[in-house]
């Protein structure tokens, strides 16, 4: 049987003979796999990860919410006072991020189905700090995303012949947004877009191209960092918002007004306020699809 090179000596689940569950969802089609693990002792190495995500060789996802209670992860644990659970996330190709909005939509989801929690309020610990979340009992999820952060620095987006100006948007992670004529003229998305100058964005980018559909009302689509194209992205959709605002000459902490912008992803759509104190609300679904084990003979094999 093959060994895992660990360099992380802890006990594994697959160690003391115990299965490792997983569960699949998605929040507007933006797709993770859920490994629930309140103890923190599955060991999860960004290749690890990256199989786990592949749509081939593993169960598939955009990205990984391993769910952890925070006072059991070095990362989380000066926020176990304030949150129980830390959304413990990362991309796709094994990457780690500071925040996924669809993603802690989906991460409360699962820990009221769990049992975990209530629907009503509750708080969860992320690398981008402590976000609270509301379960309405319709099943829809509103998150306090914090304020966006919008640097001077400013970098140009080019797809085959086009360019763009963009504006920066700091949600926790980075955006890039793009207003263009015609989403098709984002291309292919295959690979990531190219920004310059070199250096504004130095840890990586997600890129949004947008249109106009009508009066606060726009559609995007979206190059994750460390994922690709995705058919939706939470934490895009509030950089989308705030651009589009400030595009639009809107800015609620000078006008007193909060604003809200309804934004169409390729799956589905979210609600975003801009609130006059700058808070940034995303709502919109959760869902999961799925749950079951992971072969432990095969998360043996992969090199953690
Ligand atoms: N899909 C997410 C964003 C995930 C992180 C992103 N790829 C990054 O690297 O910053 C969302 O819904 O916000």
């Amino acid at each position: 049987m093959a060994t895992r090179a660990r360099k992380d000596k802890r006990p594994t689940p697959y160690d003391r003979g115990m299965s490792i569950a997983f569960l699949k969802g998605h929040g507007t089609q933006n797709d993770f796999v859920i490994v629930p693990d309140p103890d923190n002792a599955v060991q999860l190495s960004p290749s690890a990860v990256a199989v786990l995500c592949d749509r081939r060789a593993g169960l598939g996802g955009d990205g990984l919410l391993h769910v952890v209670r925070s006072a059991a992860h070095p990362e989380a644990a000066h926020m176990a006072g304030e949150a129980e659970w830390f959304m413990d996330y990362r991309n796709g190709d094994g990457s780690v991020a500071e925040m996924c909005g669809n993603g802690v939509r989906v991460f409360a989801h699962y820990l009221q189905r769990a049992g975990h929690v209530e629907a009503g309020d509750l708080a969860v610990a992320t690398r981008g700090g402590v976000k609270r979340v509301h379960i309405d009992k319709s099943g829809d999820i509103t998150v306090s995303m914090g304020k966006a952060v919008l640097p001077e620095d400013r970098a140009t987006v080019t797809v085959g012949e086009h360019s763009w100006p963009t504006y920066n948007v700091n949600m926790g992670n980075p955006h890039a947004v793009a207003f263009v004529d015609d989403l098709d003229q984002a291309g292919d998305l295959f690979t990531a877009p190219a920004t310059a100058p070199a250096g504004v964005y130095p840890e990586g980018v997600n890129v949004e191209f947008v249109v106009d559909r009508g009066e606060r009302h726009v559609a995007m689509r979206v190059h994750e960092r460390g994922v690709g194209e995705t058919r939706s992205c939470g934490t895009g959709a509030c950089a989308v918002a705030v651009a589009t605002a400030r595009r639009d000459g809107l800015d609620p902490a000078r006008t007193g007004s909060p604003v809200t912008y309804t934004i169409d992803l390729p799956g589905g759509r979210l609600a975003i306020t801009e609130r006059a104190d700058g808070e940034i609300e995303m709502t919109g679904p959760a869902v999961i699809v799925a749950e079951g084990e992971i072969s432990s003979e095969w998360f043996e094999t992969l090199d953690a």
